[in-house]
């Protein structure tokens, strides 16, 4: 279940609040919660004890002309961003100085869904964990507020001996942000230890630095960093940096999922098999297993109810191959067969695949009840490539059919 979060938005325009409420409800986790003045805000804050995920509020309410709202939600430390229908450099520079995270003129109906984004950035922010390798401890703690302010999940390090350990066991953690000048390890050195370790490729590394060595920035770049900023830095510009490396290597990861997974299924493909399984093989080309699954006149399923159910039931084999084979290599080969993958002994995959195939005699599929088998192939003899690993276990397949389906046929 999705966790609710409640948007403050304090706006006196009628017109505003209810193309805010519009755009925020059409997110399903997000819960608006309205109010057209300053004393109704306050009165919301005090019953609820500032339980709000961010706060969109208007500079100029009738009863508090004077942006005084900010320093009421900030003072409940509520992320928040200023939605103005003026706009003043000094104003939005004193906001932004106190903690506001964005201060945005209502100059086209573009600023609303800006308001937007900056409010589900947060919300993705939340689960993100950033690591600060810094040795500086007032520096640290200075960088720990600003990405605290975006809801990130921050986590320290002295130096880089420290960032280093901490980025072994935690791998969870998707940014680093270092200083250069540390003790035990220097920061330029952080970034060449692990953009060399193919583990920490999609790790966004930002490098940070005093002013003074006009050289540094393009030597951090070099050794991998996503970016480079000379202290002191602006806070806004930092925060954009910030954004801007995670988003572009959001995009990246995206990119790659939709290369190697099947999307109907929502398994690894074929072109992630040849690939992985290559990496796989290369490692220890003696201990490699695979099979082949192709499940059983799959031709006179989709003959009979039609494609729609042909896909559902395709989907369906897929999460069941999904559960049975946990922790090995499995993919949508094409059509209707799948391909299983892993570094276990033969009598393992065996066993698993008997497993598999008991599984779905004994199920029923849809609400049309329908029953499948399916035939397997499978090799586990020492081979000199993948492809002849494939090869061998497609005629094995070929021979389960041939030898009246739904059964195993394997070579040692
Ligand atoms: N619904 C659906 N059908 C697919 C998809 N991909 C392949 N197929 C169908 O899968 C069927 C495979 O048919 P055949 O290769 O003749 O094999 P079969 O009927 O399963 O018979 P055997 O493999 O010999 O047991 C074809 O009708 C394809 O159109 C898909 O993504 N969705």
């Amino acid at each position: 279940m999705t966790v609710q979060r409640k948007i403050l938005v304090i706006e006196d325009s009628p017109v505003v609040l209810k193309v805010l409420h519009h755009l925020l409800s059409q997110i399903s986790f997000f819960t608006p919660v309205l109010c057209a003045c300053y004393k109704e805000a306050e009165d919301k804050l005090k019953q609820s004890g500032g339980d709000y995920f961010a706060a969109i509020v208007d500079l100029n309410l009738p009863d508090a002309e004077n942006g005084e709202i900010v320093d009421l939600i900030l003072s409940y430390k509520i992320p928040c961003v200023v939605l103005t229908g003026t706009f003043d450099d000094n104003l939005r520079l004193s906001l932004l100085n106190k903690g506001v995270l964005d201060y945005i003129t209502k100059d086209s109906r573009y600023s609303f869904n800006h308001v937007i984004k900056v409010i589900e950035r947060l919300n993705r922010n939340q689960g993100i964990k950033v690591l600060v390798a810094e040795d500086s401890s007032t520096s640290r703690l200075f960088i720990k507020i600003l990405l605290e302010q975006y809801r990130f999940n921050v986590i320290e390090a002295e130096n880089g001996q420290v960032a280093l350990a901490k980025l072994e066991e935690d791998p969870d953690i998707r940014m680093l942000i270092t200083d250069h000048n540390m003790p035990l390890v220097n920061g330029y050195d952080l970034v060449r230890m692990l953009r060399y370790n193919s583990r920490f490729q999609d790790l966004v590394i930002i490098g940070l630095s005093a002013e003074g060595d006009n050289a540094l920035s393009a030597k951090f770049i070099k050794a991998g960093a996503n970016d480079f900023l000379k202290k002191p830095f602006y806070h806004e510009e930092f925060h954009c940096r910030v954004i801007h490396s995670l988003e572009a290597q959001e995009m990246l990861e995206t990119i790659r999922d939709l290369a190697n997974v099947d999307p109907l299924t929502k398994l690894k493909n074929r072109r992630y098999l040849f690939e992985e399984g290559e990496r796989l093989f290369r490692e220890s080309p003696e201990a490699i297993s695979l099979a082949m699954l192709d499940i059983d006149h799959f031709k006179s399923i989709n003959d009979t109810y039609g494609y729609i159910v042909g896909d559902n039931l395709l989907e369906a084999v897929g999460r069941e191959i999904l559960e049975t084979f946990p922790g090995m290599l499995v993919c949508r080969f094409g059509g209707e067969e799948f391909c299983v993958m892993a570094k276990v002994d033969g009598q393992d995959l065996l066993d698993s695949l008997n497993v598999f195939l008991t599984r779905l005699r004994l199920k029923e599929f849809t609400e049309a009840k329908i029953s499948l088998t399916c035939s397997v192939g499978m090799c586990c003899q020492a081979v000199d490539s993948l492809e002849e690993l494939i090869r061998i276990a497609d005629h094995n397949l070929y021979e389960a059919k041939r030898l009246g389906r739904d059964r195993i046929v394997s070579t040692a």
